[in-house]
């Protein structure tokens, strides 16, 4: 049985002394290679704590650059893992509640707004 990694385990992991990467839903430890990286440590140090996959995959990494990996894996990602990153936002915890209030706040100026140009209009058809 692979071992699971949860994502408190994942981030905190994200040190120089130890490091983390996650890629296709399994987390490698990075932390002796981070120095012989060719593509340099801090795009790796950028992908900490967080799922990598895209910035890996965007980069189009050889076939050499993948047969490293088993020799770093760690375990598998926990199940529901990838979930609770999506609901990460850089410093806000209450990603979901903001953007309720931002598109509540849409509808505040909305309202007043379209009042406000049948009022003009109103004035504009009855003086004419
Ligand atoms: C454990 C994970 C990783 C391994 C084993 C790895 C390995 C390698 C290897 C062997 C190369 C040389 C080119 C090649 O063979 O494809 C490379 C290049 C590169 N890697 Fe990674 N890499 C890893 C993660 C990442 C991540 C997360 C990023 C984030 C963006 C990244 C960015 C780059 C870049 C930008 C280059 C190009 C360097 C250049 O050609 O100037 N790598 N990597």
């Amino acid at each position: 049985m692979a071992k699971i990694i949860t994502l408190e385990e994942l981030q905190a992991n994200s040190k120089k002394e130890s490091l983390y990467v996650l890629l296709h839903e399994k987390v490698y430890d990075v932390t002796k290679f981070i120095d012989e990286h060719p593509g340099g440590d801090e795009v790796i140090f950028a992908e900490a704590g967080k799922d990598a996959t895209e910035a890996f995959e965007d980069v189009g990494h050889s076939d050499e650059a993948r047969e490293l990996l088993p020799g770093m894996l760690v375990g598998e990602f926990e199940k529901d893992g990838a979930l609770k990153i999506k609901s990460i936002r850089p410093g806000n915890s209450h990603a979901s509640a903001s953007s309720a209030v931002e598109q509540g706040s849409n509808m505040m100026y909305f309202v007043p707004l379209t009042l406000l140009g049948a009022y003009f209009a109103w004035r504009f058809y009855s003086s004419t």
